[in-house]
């Protein structure tokens, strides 16, 4: 190490602690629950944040003074300061911690009521050549850490767009004037009008099954403040005022929603936690299991995984009058309805987002006792372990095939699903040959923060009840100011979760395109009683993929095999005229469209509901999390415990249709195209069930 960069280092670190400390005193922050977040923080990814804030306030202050040639090498100096392992108690954290840092706050994603053991990361145990763990690690043997929870997400141009390339949000056009607020973008082009189109073909359970997808593989948690509480960025100067963590998004002043009160309105924004581990760009975490391994059941931590458990195999539930729910969460401060009408305790924090995934939650949560009870009634000696992991086996193969075989299917074309290899197989057909110990499964930033958040163009406004012969039970539940409530679970009278889940197969879907229902444009997070104290999803899409330094929309046309934009005439090919015309209507330039904004604007791709944007990088992505994944259900990795022919035929047959009939007891009839609000209803009794003999087998 030279000697002279060392010193530079040193000096920088010492600065930037003063700065921090400076900053800490100005920062205000409020107790957890105060400020409704779904990006919540587990005690982990807080961690890393207090070391990556610090790194990249010691970037910057190197990049000043000495340009950016010093950085190679000052990240030399500042390994050998964190030490080779993450474990360790670096000299970079113990100054961290002696700088007031070390974060208090107790969190609700990290329960602690069990023992939770943490299964060795010495990939060369039997447990990892047969058993998926928790986290993703050792998933892949070679890279022990690829795939697994809390870990960086991948970049598909490599690089992030940053103004100063290093952390700073986008706001330049290319011809140098100041980009649009995104919620003047989301005004302009993604209100939804006075018709809004629904689907003709897909009901509001493909949205569903696709947010339960979203669920399980990415978690960018926000960042927190440096007492580990929420940040308040809601006023329009909390950028500078409170942290530079705040990104607030400004309302125009004409705003019909966001109207202003004594002076500019801001719609509040917390940056996407950093979680850099050197010196150089500010990096994003995923806090869940990057893999397709319903994490949203079974959690991404080994704390959070066992406080979802029970025993014989079991996963924890509570009955509230009669119905099947999860385990209440009591102290969840972040749930707005009160005792008794708890929030719920499931694998993901967001579980109680709005009223339509948790009856999602309840299905597999149940379909998993239900498995595990058969193979312990087949085989009554084992243990709770051992029948925890097979149903969990099967459950993450199950759940693979259903978004494999069913609902990827209803949203890309065939020619992208064959160019993509992600068609399933049939029964009969045999074992998938690709895994690749160098493909990195990671979630793209392009697909977290952009592509697959198409979904909440389908989201509806309301959630309509009804009984299983289509008949409306009570009213709809609307989105707006069901935000964190969840009385709505509660409602025996009204058919509680299961009028919801059979709603959502007999109403269709909204039309994947740009614009959007009114709650998810205006009232996400809102307060009963209190308009417009939540936000726009649209305008935080849009801004996110900003914080997180996602190139515009035309930086991507070349990945995706599109031809380069010069002018506006270029997007023609790709874009409905109108939609050119409306973005004209907003942006200096076509250089400039934001990612999410494009892809909502391009034509659908026939048999497809997005364009060839948004199919490329949503198809690019479950590539990586078939190939990349040792334990893909279709798998005969050599070594690797996977399923026998039996088995991954009787997975290859279940349908997403017989598990919701099997744990929804009033539902007799069903779609026989799940995702098909038009489709013939069968008897459930018609469609088989898994087989669960090949399974028995094995125990
Ligand atoms: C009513 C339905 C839905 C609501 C209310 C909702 C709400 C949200 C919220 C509040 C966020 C966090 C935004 C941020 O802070 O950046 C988010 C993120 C996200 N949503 Fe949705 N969502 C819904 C449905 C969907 C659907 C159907 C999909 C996919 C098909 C989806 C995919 C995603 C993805 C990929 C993210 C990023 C997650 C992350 O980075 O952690 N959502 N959603
Ligand atoms: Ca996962």
């Amino acid at each position: 190490l030279n000697p002279d960069v060392v010193e530079k280092v040193q000096n920088a670190v010492g600065e930037a602690l003063g700065v921090m400390d400076n900053r800490l005193s100005n920062e205000s922050t409020v107790k957890d629950g105060q400020i409704m977040t779904s990006q919540k923080a587990n005690e982990q990814s807080k961690d890393l944040q207090f070391t990556a804030d610090i790194l990249q306030e010691v970037t910057q202050i190197l990049v000043t003074k000495y340009g950016v040639e010093i950085l190679p090498e000052a990240n030399e100096v500042i390994e050998s300061m964190l030490g080779q392992s993450d474990e360790d108690d670096s000299s970079l954290k113990r100054k961290k911690r002696q700088s007031n840092y070390g974060g208090g706050g107790g969190s609700q994603s990290t329960p602690t009521k069990k023992n939770c053991q943490v299964p060795s990361d010495n990939c060369r145990q039997s447990f990892h050549l047969k058993t998926r763990s928790i986290t993703g690690i050792c998933n892949n043997l070679e890279n022990k850490k690829l795939g697994n929870s809390v870990t960086a997400v991948r970049r598909l141009l490599g690089v992030p767009f940053y103004d100063d390339n290093l952390n700073a949000l986008r706001t330049r056009s290319v011809n140098g004037g100041t980009l649009p607020s995104t919620r003047l973008i989301s005004n302009t082009l993604h209100d939804e009008g006075a018709q809004p189109a629904f689907d003709g073909m897909t009901n509001h359970m493909h949205m569903q099954v696709g947010q339960f997808i979203a669920h399980d593989i990415i978690f960018m948690p926000s960042s927190t403040g440096s007492n580990g509480e929420a940040l308040n960025c809601t006023e329009c100067n909390s950028g500078t005022k409170i942290s530079s963590n705040c990104a607030p998004i400004p309302a125009p002043a004409d705003d019909k929603y966001f109207k202003p009160v004594n002076g500019p309105r801001c719609i509040r924004l917390t940056r996407a936690l950093n979680g850099q581990k050197g010196l150089g760009v500010r990096t994003q975490i995923n806090q869940n299991s990057h893999f397709l391994d319903l994490s949203s059941v079974y959690g991404s931590s080994d704390c959070e995984a066992q406080s979802v458990r029970s025993n014989n195999g079991l996963l924890e539930i509570y009955m509230g009058n009669g119905n099947v729910l999860p385990p209440q969460a009591k102290n969840d401060s972040n749930c707005q309805s009160t005792s008794p009408y708890f929030c719920f305790t499931c694998g993901d924090f967001r579980n109680s987002l709005h009223p339509g995934l948790v009856p999602l939650h309840v299905v597999f949560i149940k379909e998993h006792n239900r498995i595990s009870q058969l193979l312990r009634a087949a085989k009554p000696l084992q243990s709770d372990n051992v029948y925890y992991q097979l149903t969990r086996k099967i459950m993450i193969g199950v759940w693979q095939h259903i978004v494999y075989n069913e609902y990827l299917p209803r949203l890309l074309p065939d020619d992208y699903i064959n160019d993509f290899d992600i068609r399933p197989g049939k029964p009969g057909d045999s074992f998938y040959k690709g895994y690749s110990s160098t493909t990195n499964p990671s979630l793209s930033a392009e697909f977290a923060a952009a592509a697959f958040r198409f979904g909440h163009s389908q989201a509806r406004k309301d959630f309509p009840r009804q009984s299983n012969t289509n008949g409306s039970l009570g009213t709809a539940v609307n989105i707006g100011s069901n935000i964190f409530y969840a009385e709505s679970q509660y409602q025996t009278t009204a058919g509680a979760t299961e009028s919801l889940l059979q709603g959502m197969l007999y109403t269709p879907a909204m039309k994947v395109d740009q614009q959007f229902s009114f709650p998810i444009r205006n009232q996400l997070f809102e307060i009963r009683g209190q308009p417009a104290s939540g936000v726009d999803l649209v305008a935080v899409n849009i801004m996110r993929g900003r914080d997180i330094g996602l190139g515009p929309y035309a930086k991507y046309r070349y990945q995706v095999g599109l031809p380069p934009v010069y002018s506006w005439n270029d997007l023609n090919q790709q874009m409905p005229p109108n939609n050119v015309a409306a973005l004209k209507t907003v942006y200096d330039d076509p250089r400039d469209v934001d990612l999410y904004t494009g892809i909502l604007m391009e034509r659908p791709l026939q048999d497809g509901m997005l364009g060839p944007t948004g199919s490329h990088i949503i198809a690019e992505q479950f590539r990586a999390l078939k190939k990349g994944d040792r334990f893909y259900y279709e798998n005969d990795v050599g070594g690797t415990e996977g399923f026998t022919r039996d088995q991954l035929d009787a997975i290859r047959r279940v349908k997403l249709s017989k598990i919701l009939c099997m744990n929804t007891p009033s539902m007799i009839n069903v779609n026989l195209q799940v995702f098909d609000t038009n489709s013939p209803k069968v008897p459930c009794t018609s469609i088989p069930e898994i087989a669960i003999q090949p399974f028995i087998a094995a125990l």
